[in-house]
């Protein structure tokens, strides 16, 4: 049998008052992916991770996390890693006072792996986190998040405001410890680069609905890009058109193009927020 799905969601809405953040969304994430989690500025994204930790609760649907609902109990917590947005750290501690906090309050501690992450990101251990520069505060953070052993780590834009040599060490270091745990983890950026670098999984997410969602391999699969819409055949969907650039979801078509992963997920972006621009069946 299967294992059940990191992350099931069902017709899952979260409304603050008037505003709704997400709408009827359904997701499931198999286990052991780098997932990317892509959209504009107020798409829903947090409000997503927020509800994946149970910081705030649906107003309607289900969600499912590891199986149970978010946050649990203690337990469940202990199995799910959280990066918040900015990476937010504790500035008058330092980083070993860090990891002790870390120790005292993870059951599932992994001491070893603390220290071997300190050293490899070239974080001294008496600095206090306040003078510590951005990168080096989001390899803090993961280093927290990663010590837990957690089977999903969840990270809202952790590596936006770094610059690109401390991004790419700090998304290796995700990967790193992913694979070694046999982790999840959920990420979500406006990069497309660095989704394209490293996630397997992508969710794309507009005006708090999820518009494309799935395995990369199988997404790079079924889009194709083609001159002219009227070259898509019979049953395909052309998802965005656009002088010399026409993005089609279905079968194979005969003198298409293989479309990278950050050109088909700027497709589905371009398509939520131009609906008259494109979207049409053959
Ligand atoms: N606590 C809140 N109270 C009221 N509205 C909120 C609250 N949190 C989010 N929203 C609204 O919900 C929508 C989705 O916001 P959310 O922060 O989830 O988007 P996001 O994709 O993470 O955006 P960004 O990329 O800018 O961080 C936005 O319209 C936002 O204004």
């Amino acid at each position: 049998m299967n294992p059940p799905p990191v992350l099931h969601a069902e017709r899952l809405t979260k409304r603050y008052g008037r505003r709704t953040a997400l709408a009827d969304c359904d997701l499931s994430v198999p286990r052991g992916h780098v997932v990317g989690l892509v959209g504009p500025n107020g798409a829903g994204k947090s409000t997503l991770l927020q509800l994946v930790c149970g910081l705030i609760t649906p107003t309607s649907g289900t969600l499912s996390v590891l199986g149970s609902p978010p946050a649990a109990d203690a337990a469940h917590l202990a199995r799910v890693g959280f990066v918040a947005q900015d990476t937010p750290v504790y500035a008058s501690l330092t980083v070993a006072e860090h990891l002790r906090m870390g120790a005292w309050l993870n059951p599932s501690w992994d001491v070893a792996l603390a220290r071997r992450r300190i050293t490899e990101a070239g974080l001294d251990p008496g600095q206090r986190a306040g003078r510590l520069s951005g990168g080096q505060r989001a390899q803090l953070a993961l280093t927290i998040a990663a010590a837990k052993r957690p089977e999903l780590v969840v990270l809202d834009e952790p590596a936006a405001a770094l610059d690109p040599l401390a991004r790419r060490d700090f998304l290796r270091g995700l990967v790193d410890f992913v694979r070694e745990l046999g982790a999840t983890a959920v990420l979500s950026s406006h990069l497309l680069g660095d989704v394209a670098q490293v996630c397997d999984h992508l969710v794309v997410l507009c005006d708090g609905r999820v518009q494309v969602a799935g395995p990369v391999t199988d997404l790079l699969a079924t889009h194709h890009r083609v001159d002219d819409p009227a070259a898509a055949p019979a049953g395909a969907e052309v998802v965005w058109a656009e002088p010399g650039r026409v993005v089609v979801r279905g079968p194979a078509v005969r003198g298409g193009a293989p479309v990278p992963l950050e050109e088909l997920a700027l497709a589905y972006l371009s398509r939520a927020a131009h609906p008259a621009g494109a979207a049409v069946t053959r």
